[in-house]
């Protein structure tokens, strides 16, 4: 039976982890399985993963935090999806500079008609960007308003969305949260871990409080990979020949101003090697570039993300992280799972770290065995996990595959087809003749949907050529009808939504919440 589950960690993959399973197994009742959550005093947690994916609604809701007091306790901001700047062609270079990948779907308003291969044919007008034709979300964005209205239940609202957040303040709220839920939390660093027969783990010693034994063990000890990795020896598998950044540094830069719109998507912009995140919470905007050390050294990177922020960056402090891209493919083993860093990380690029971690534990508390026999849960796991990684990688490639910037190496090597996946060189190749597709996708192993793959394609200026086939699509006239209908329902939308500081300015309760009520 499967009586007790210890968790090593305390950052964001712990304590969403720990209050997953609280909830789910309902540990308050007599008998339940019994979670304890070990964390170091004196190793601090990432504190960095400000972006997030829309399925962070649905996991904060399960655990049953309210949305305005997520808000107000995490610094949250809405996030619509990510502008891309530059990544096409260098900057200055004639054309259109940035493209939308938002969260919304392709309108599918009238029946069965799919707007994306009449876009292709140009039905939706001359120089119509993809994301601008068939969605709202990208006009809502850009004017500044909110995804949704302050009457909207919590996490619904009329446009798809995620958030932007503090991660410190998160893991603190989650920590609140899991201790509510009866999570037994200790402090104690974990100095060794001591194996049974059958080469699972049989405790972990600390250096405070002894020995701790369960049943199950979570790793969460983020790139320590204490458990999994130190302990099990399940090697990371690197994926540095696809994707070439493995490094960070970051600004944390104050607002101008109490009023300064807070942008309601990621501003993420292409640099000479590697690209910048622009995140705008509450009372700051946190600012990162993410480079390659194979293409650039430590300090120029620092002076070029100085340089995007402009006179703002003067006398604040930067922090360096160096991070390894790759994942491990056994992620269960025995009575031992992986969730978070400690399972692998790509680059923050589409935000996929905490909506891995939402994955891992939604994956492992509807699989866990309460006889505690996990080797068919544990195979079941890897599987699921590691070609979701394997999408990922690819989906992520995609970004820089298909740029024209030849200004510098690294973005010359990115576009060179032997660091491309055959995967997803296959893909491309099809989709030259034919649009994406639901069928090209196992959507229950992809964190991003076939539209997604649309709008990065399409954004980077990806050609699939119909007009041989325009005889295969006869509702041209319906499609135009859709554009048009479209953009202007868009203008009733950026009427009827708040502007994004209102909103976020009334959930939180911070000041003149009667302005984001209309
Ligand atoms: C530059 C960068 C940007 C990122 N941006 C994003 C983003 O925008 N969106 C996103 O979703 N993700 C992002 N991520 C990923 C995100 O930061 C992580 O997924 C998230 O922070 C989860 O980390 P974690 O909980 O696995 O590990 P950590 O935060 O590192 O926590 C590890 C925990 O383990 C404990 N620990 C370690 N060793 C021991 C031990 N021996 N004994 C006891 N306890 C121990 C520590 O005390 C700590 O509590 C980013 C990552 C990087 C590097």
């Amino acid at each position: 039976m499967l009586r007790s589950v210890l968790i090593a960690g305390g950052g964001t993959a712990g304590w969403l982890c720990a209050c997953y399973l609280a909830k789910t197994l309902n540990i308050r009742t007599p008998g339940a399985v019994r979670i304890q959550l070990v964390e170091s005093p004196d190793i601090g947690i990432l504190g960095v993963g400000e972006g997030t994916f829309p399925s962070i609604r649905g996991a904060l809701s399960q655990i049953g935090i309210s949305e305005a007091r997520f808000i107000r306790e995490t610094q949250a901001t809405f996030k619509q999806g990510i502008r891309f700047v530059d990544w096409a062609r260098p900057a200055g270079s004639p054309g259109r500079n940035h493209y939308f990948h938002p969260f919304n779907l392709p309108s599918s308003r009238v029946d069965g008609l799919d707007l994306v291969p009449y876009w292709l044919l140009g039905e939706a007008g001359e120089g119509m960007a993809f994301a601008d034709a068939v969605t709202l979300q990208a006009a809502v964005a850009d004017a500044g308003r909110a995804p949704k209205r302050r009457q909207d239940p919590d996490y619904e609202g009329p446009m798809n969305y995620a958030y932007h957040f503090d991660a410190m303040k998160v893991a603190a709220l989650l920590a609140a949260e899991g201790r509510a839920l009866g999570v037994d939390h200790r402090l104690a660093t974990i100095c060794d871990v001591t194996l049974d027969a059958n080469g699972g783990i049989a405790g972990v010693v600390t250096r405070e409080i002894g020995t701790l034994q369960a049943d199950l063990y979570v790793d969460c000890t983020g790139m320590r990979a204490a458990l999994i990795g130190k302990a099990l020896g399940q090697p990371l598998v690197p994926v540095s020949d696809v994707l070439f950044a493995d490094r960070a540094v970051a600004i944390q830069v104050p607002n101008a101003g109490p009023d300064t719109p807070i942008a309601s998507h990621t501003i993420s912009t292409a640099h000479e090697a590697g690209w910048t995140w622009d995140i705008g919470l509450q009372e700051r905007r946190g600012v990162g570039y993410v480079y390659s050390s194979r293409h650039t050294s430590d300090d120029r990177a620092e002076a070029v993300l100085r340089e995007h922020i402009g006179p703002a960056a003067q006398g604040l402090n930067a922090r360096r992280l160096p991070f390894e891209t790759g994942y491990r493919r056994v992620q269960w083993q025995h009575n031992c799972v992986a969730i978070g860093l400690s399972a692998g990380f790509l680059e923050p690029l589409e935000a996929t770290g905490i909506g891995l971690i939402e994955m891992g534990t939604y994956l492992l508390a509807h699989l866990l065995p309460m006889d505690a026999c996990f080797d068919r849960a544990a195979a079941h796991f890897n599987r699921m996990m590691s070609e979701r990684y394997t999408r990922i990688v690819d989906f992520l490639k995609l970004h820089y595959c298909l740029t024209q910037r030849r200004d510098s190496a690294f973005w010359i090597d990115n576009a060179d087809t032997a660091s491309v996946p055959p995967s997803l060189r296959d893909r491309l190749a099809e989709w030259r003749q034919r649009a994406p597709h639901r069928l090209d996708f196992v959507t229950d192993l992809e964190m991003f949907m076939p539209a997604s793959w649309q709008f990065i394609l399409y954004g980077m200026e990806f050609r699939t050529d119909l007009r041989d086939q325009r005889g295969r699509y006869p509702r041209a006239e319906e499609a135009r009808r859709e554009f048009a209908m479209l953009r202007a329902v868009s203008q009733h939308a950026i009427r009827d939504l708040p502007a994004h500081r209102d909103l976020v300015e009334s959930l939180a309760g911070s000041r003149t919440a009667q302005r984001a009520t209309a």
